[in-house]
């Protein structure tokens, strides 16, 4: 089965953001093997260090089989049918397999975005965390169809 790594951080504790992620995630599973690792918000009252130390935790679970593909508000944009496309691509990568990053409140640290394989946006406004965690399940979802030719995509 082809795999999916999520590294987010600060759980959904929101219940409706919870109750969206939950129902693309059920979905995406059916297909995809899908791993989450859940980064602790960063404790303390200063931004950069919070960003800090979030960073170095997800630097530590990323691994060399991970194709490293941060969310940025300033990273390039795609279609979803170029998204597809690009995630069939991944996928061919027989020992890489996408990873995608997401940053808590304060973003991602700077060292976490050097080591991106890809910058992806989902648009250039900014989205809180939970969103851009809901927008980018719904959007592999909305992938995952295109590719399996199911009529979700009415582009
Ligand atoms: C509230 S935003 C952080 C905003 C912060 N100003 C920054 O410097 O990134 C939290 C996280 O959500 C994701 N995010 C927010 N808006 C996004 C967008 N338009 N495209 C891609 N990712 C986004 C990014 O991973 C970001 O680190």
């Amino acid at each position: 089965m082809l795999r999916i790594h999520y590294i987010f951080v600060g759980k959904l504790k929101t219940p409706f953001w919870r109750s969206a992620a939950d129902h693309y995630d059920n979905r995406i599973k059916r297909w995809y093997k899908c791993r989450e690792t859940i980064i602790r918000d960063g404790a303390g009252k200063d931004p950069s260090e919070k960003i800090a130390r979030e960073g170095r935790a997800i630097l530590s679970k990323i691994t060399p089989g991970d194709l490293v593909i941060c969310l940025d508000e300033h990273g390039r944009t795609m279609t979803s049918t170029g998204l597809a496309h690009t995630l069939q691509t991944w996928f061919e990568h027989p020992a890489k397999a996408p990873c995608f990053v997401i940053g808590g409140a304060y973003g991602l640290d700077q060292q976490v975005l050097d080591r991106a394989d890809i910058l992806l946006s989902l648009g250039p406004m900014t989205l809180p965390h939970e969103l851009a965690r809901v927008t980018l399940l719904e959007q592999l979802y909305r992938a995952g169809t295109i590719l399996k030719k199911i009529p979700y995509h009415h582009a």
